[in-house]
């Protein structure tokens, strides 16, 4: 089975619905790369993934070993994130609290796996340093190594390089881009129509009109050209 069943879903506020009727999967290996107009729900859906926000219909089954506590998540960064006062140690290490249940205190495996992950994104070098202090790109790494320290099988990044520049932007896509050759399924929310055909395996395109499907039929549907070419013009 796949790793992420979404079966007729409907989500929304209030008995709301802002996106009706939602259906595809998630298998091991893949690089789903979600894409929609502003305020089209895509926020909501990956809040959905998680479990935080339950749909008004439909399914969503986790299958192929996938543990809820198995899914890493790399949320929309907001201002007073930006801001937060803790070191780069402190905040990988948090990715492990999934873990810890109701003993409260970090085991030497968590020491470890946070000590892998700043190792493998390049930060261990500024583990004392504040978070705040860091630039949008070094930031985005380490969030990428908290997320890390929760999974090993399924990353979910909402819009992971929002505010970065060109270079730093396509290192993160390099380094994401790495971590699914490692075998890590990765679920993207992403603006960057481009480089979601370029990375992607597959694009769930969700608004008035929903895609799903790998890149290359996305790239021959009608919404996708017509999505492509939009992007394209306002670029
Ligand atoms: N907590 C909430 N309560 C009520 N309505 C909400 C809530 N969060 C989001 N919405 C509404 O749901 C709709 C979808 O929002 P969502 O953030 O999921 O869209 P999005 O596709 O992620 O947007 P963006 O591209 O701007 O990040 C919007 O109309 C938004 O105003």
């Amino acid at each position: 089975m796949a790793q992420l069943l979404c079966r007729d879903l409907t989500l929304g506020y209030d008995q709301k619905s802002i996106l009706e009727h939602l259906n595809f999967e998630v298998n091991a290996g893949d690089y789903l790369c979600i894409v929609g107009e502003n305020g089209s729900g895509k926020s909501t859906l990956m809040k959905t993934i998680l479990g935080l926000q339950p749909p008004l219909a439909g399914t969503v089954e986790r299958g192929d070993g996938l543990r809820a506590n198995e899914i890493g998540y790399l949320p929309q960064q907001t201002l007073v994130q930006r801001d937060f006062p803790a070191s780069v140690e402190e905040i990988v290490l948090s990715g492990r609290q999934g873990r810890t249940g109701f003993w409260p205190f970090y085991r030497k495996a968590d020491r470890e796996s946070a000590e892998k992950n700043m190792e493998r994104m390049g930060i261990t070098a500024f583990r004392k340093r504040c978070y705040r202090e860091l630039s949008g790109g070094q930031q985005q790494r380490v969030l990428l190594a908290r997320a890390l320290c929760a999974t090993e099988k399924m990353l979910l990044l909402d819009e992971p390089v929002s505010g970065l520049d060109p270079k730093v932007t396509a290192d993160m896509y390099q380094l994401i881009q790495g971590l699914n050759e490692e075998g890590i399924t990765i679920i993207m929310i992403s603006h960057d129509i481009a480089a979601a055909v370029q990375y992607a395996s597959h694009i769930l395109h969700i608004g008035k009109k929903v895609f799903f499907g790998t890149r290359e039929e996305y790239q021959h549907s009608r919404l996708g050209e017509w999505f492509l070419q939009e992007e394209s013009v306002n670029a």
